[in-house]
């Protein structure tokens, strides 16, 4: 204990008695990603005195333009993971495929790591908050080289996921399916200490996170839910504030502190929403599960979706437990509506001879 504080290592190894069969490769993998991560802080916290802002030139797999910071937080992730010697696999957002870790240390490597190395690239250059998020699974595979298979796993067999923001402060938050503990990063002895134990999202929050800017594309339950929250009612402590940060881990940090919804939802320009569920939707699912709240696609829960993809987007309504509920309810009660309506539509027109007529 450094004068009164758990470091996050220290934590760690007092963790680790929680898996009696616990080998310490786990603890390892989580101290490697908190290094990395303290060297990208490092970055960032200069970013506008050293060559790191702007477009690299290049973009990704998602056709998105690929920011410096992007690329140097994947480069310095990727090299943490190789030389740490726990990861056999790594997954993230800036590869086109998964990266097999085939360094001589990581001959018996077990876990596979899905990652954003920086999320919220939209806010790089402009010094708002942005993110890391990572998630992290055990291969299924028991011989040879694992495979794209061993990375395709539901949410639930999620070991371990967390997410590091980079905002006026600098915090590690994670769970190993045992809670959620803050970490924040004092730069005077370069370590994470534990701020925030056992971290728990209120049941109703008065914050919702949306782009608003895309309404006119959103579905009809995403539409009613956001009148839903603009309307003037004291009893439910409407209307609630709209906060929208544009980087994810900003928006669902301080969810899960002060309470709040966040939501990116399939809009009719991404039919599947934008975000990934391998390395955005389950981990944020998983911590914000493990906090007392839900995620889902707006009709069924992240963590129980079978991935068919690596870079599979997914709508996500994701925060406190009642906010996403009345949320979930306005998708259902709407898209059942319009295809009722659909349907009455198809009826009147097989009436009046119209569709078949054509034959
Ligand atoms: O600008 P939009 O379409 O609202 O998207 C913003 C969302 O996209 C993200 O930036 C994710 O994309 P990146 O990981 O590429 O940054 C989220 O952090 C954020 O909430």
């Amino acid at each position: 204990m450094v004068c009164g504080v758990k470091t996050l290592g220290q934590f760690i190894i007092e963790k680790q008695a929680d898996f009696p069969y616990a080998k310490g490769e786990l603890s390892r993998l989580l101290r490697d990603i908190g290094i990395a991560a303290k060297i990208v802080n490092r970055e960032i916290n200069k970013a506008g005195l050293v060559d790191i802002l702007g477009d690299m030139g290049t973009t990704n797999i998602q056709g998105e333009e690929q920011k410096k910071l992007d690329v140097y937080a994947d480069k310095q992730f990727i090299a943490a993971l190789t030389s740490g010697g726990e990861c056999c696999i790594v997954a993230t957002e800036e590869e086109d495929e998964i990266i097999h870790i085939d360094s001589p240390v990581s001959q018996n490597a077990r876990y596979i790591v899905c990652i954003d190395p920086l999320d919220g690239s939209s806010n790089t250059d402009v010094n708002v908050a942005v993110g890391t998020i990572f998630s992290i699974y055990r291969r299924k595979s028991l011989e040879g080289r694992a495979s794209l298979t061993d990375v395709l796993q539901k949410g639930t067999e999620q070991v371990a996921a967390g997410y590091v923001i980079y905002g006026s402060s600098t915090m590690l938050v994670y769970t190993t399916g045992k809670g959620v503990n803050g970490f924040t990063l004092d730069p005077s002895i370069g370590e994470f200490c534990l701020s925030h134990p056992q971290m728990k999202i209120p049941e109703n929050g008065y914050m919702y996170s949306v782009n608003e800017g895309n309404y006119v594309h959103f579905p009809d339950g995403v539409k009613k839910y956001i009148k839903y929250c603009q309307v003037e009612d004291e009893a439910t402590k409407r209307p609630y504030t709209s906060r929208y940060i544009g980087s994810m881990v900003g928006d669902i940090h301080r969810n899960l502190i002060k309470g709040g919804i966040y939501i990116y939802p399939t809009t009719s320009r991404s039919p599947n929403g934008k975000l990934r569920l391998l390395y955005e939707c389950n981990p944020m699912a998983f911590i914000i599960e493990q906090a007392g709240g839900k995620a889902s696609t707006g009709f069924e829960r992240i963590l129980d979706i079978n991935p068919t993809e690596l870079h599979q987007r997914v709508p996500v309504f994701i925060g406190s437990k009642n906010m996403v509920e009345k949320a979930e309810e306005m998708m259902l009660l709407y898209t059942e509506k319009s295809i009722a309506i659909e349907n009455d539509i198809e009826a009147k027109l097989e009436d009046l001879n119209v569709i078949g007529g054509l034959d």
